[in-house]
């Protein structure tokens, strides 16, 4: 049989919770109503499995069960966020900032605006990978109509500063969106303190099922409003029609009640796995962390490895289910935009590693990650020319290397 590798590409997706398996069961066989459907029991089961859904998510967040809106996903909600309220408040204006390390959802829906007349600005990020709040305040115009910035960033866990973020979206009349995708369920994320008006979730960064998400739409000072990116039957206060997933919204509400009971610890334990794993990994000579140490999720490392060629890592690592910044694993051919934007080289882009742990990822499986990576990148670079140079303190900057 093939063996598997050990996952550890949590920030990719995550492991159904059996305990999450366990209470959506029930809605495919037996409640298997539409939550729609008011003349009948069945119809009012599946709504109070939702409801109660809706309970549990708003409790994690701190907002009203009112204020979420299904989706599909974040990358939906990241869409309908964006640009419903570019089309809800086209009157006010046409203008949007963002970040240049956000995910594609929010890049290309950013795009997709432009297009249709928006103008919109994208903030570089420093070394860190932290945007700055002096160009933030400088960018704001009286047509800003919306601040989308990420919680925390899915290649190198950065934590943005939200709340003075949200401040200054305020203070001159814009809206603050945040994709919390990779942060809710990993940290406290409490939208009435941070100041958020809306955020982009998902159930499958956070132990739940795939293909159901939300969108929190604050409804209160101020009421928030987007226009519908889906016609049709009018569900979700007329933000998002369609059917709603029953099974899937029950195993995000079970996966939500698990998180705010259980977050603390994983939390503490994780953080405390990672620095171990990050620590053990630097023991390397030239091997850096990506992305801010201070403000960081606790489930995260990535970590560039200098002189070690990208496709080579990733052959040597195969014990290990892991992302890296190189283009050989993914469609396009470019290196990680995320890693170019704090300002790595390609090359250094490309030779990193992404380690993102899990509630599952047990201290067994990290040992084993440690001695494994370190031989991957030893042997590797007993092969390379590059690494040799550097030994015999050649400055590699300073060759000319041949045209051919
Ligand atoms: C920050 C961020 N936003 C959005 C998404 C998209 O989420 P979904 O897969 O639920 O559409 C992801 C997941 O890849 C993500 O990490
Ligand atoms: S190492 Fe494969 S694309 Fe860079």
């Amino acid at each position: 049989m093939l063996k598997l590798p050990i996952y550890l590409d949590n920030n990719a997706t995550t492991p159904l919770d059996p305990r999450v398996l366990d209470a959506m069961i029930p809605f495919f066989t037996e409640v298997y109503g539409n939550a729609a459907s008011r003349n009948h029991p069945f119809g009012w089961a599946a709504e109070e499995a939702v409801d109660y859904a809706r309970e549990q998510i708003a409790q994690l967040i701190h907002c009203d069960p009112k204020e979420i809106i299904f989706t599909s996903g974040a990358t939906e909600s990241d869409n309908l966020a964006i640009k419903g309220v570019f089309e809800m408040y086209a009157q006010k204006g046409n203008h949007v900032i963002t970040a240049t390390t956000e995910h594609k959802a929010v890049l290309d829906t950013c795009k997709h605006i432009e297009k249709l007349g928006g103008r919109v600005t994208y903030l570089p990020v420093n070394e860190q990978g932290l945007i700055s709040l002096e160009e933030l305040e400088a960018a704001m115009t009286p047509e800003t109509i919306l601040v989308t910035i990420m919680y925390g960033n899915n290649e190198t866990g950065t934590i943005q500063p939200i709340q003075e973020i949200a401040k200054i979206a305020h203070k001159h009349g814009a809206l603050f969106m945040t994709d919390g995708t990779q942060a809710v369920g990993k940290i406290p994320v409490d939208v009435i303190a941070d100041g958020i008006d809306l955020m982009a979730f998902t159930a499958h960064k956070m132990y739940g099922p795939k293909g159901v998400g939300a969108l929190y739409v604050r409804r209160k000072s101020p009421r928030v409003k987007v226009t519908a990116q889906m016609d049709g039957g009018g569900h979700e206060r007329g933000m998002r029609s369609g059917t709603l997933n029953v099974p899937g919204i029950v195993g995000f509400g079970k996966a939500c009640e698990l998180a705010r009971l259980e977050m603390a610890q994983d939390a503490e334990r994780l953080s405390k796995l990672r620095d171990h794993l990050e620590k053990e990994l630097l023991t390397l000579e030239e091997s850096y962390v990506n992305g801010s140490v201070e403000r960081r999720l606790p489930h995260v490392a990535n970590i560039s490895f200098k002189y070690v060629e990208g496709e080579g890592l990733m052959m040597g690592v195969k014990d290990l289910a892991v992302s890296s910044g190189s283009a050989c694993t993914s469609a396009s051919l470019e290196p990680s935009y995320v890693l170019k934007a704090l300002g790595l080289s390609d090359d250094l882009a490309h030779s990193s590693l992404r380690f993102g742990l899990s509630r599952f990822t047990t201290d067994e499986q990290i040992e084993y990650a440690i001695g494994h990576v370190k031989e991957a990148v030893t042997k590797l670079r007993e092969m390379s020319p590059l690494w040799e140079m550097h030994k015999e303190g050649i400055d590699l900057n300073s060759i000319e290397w041949a045209e051919h």
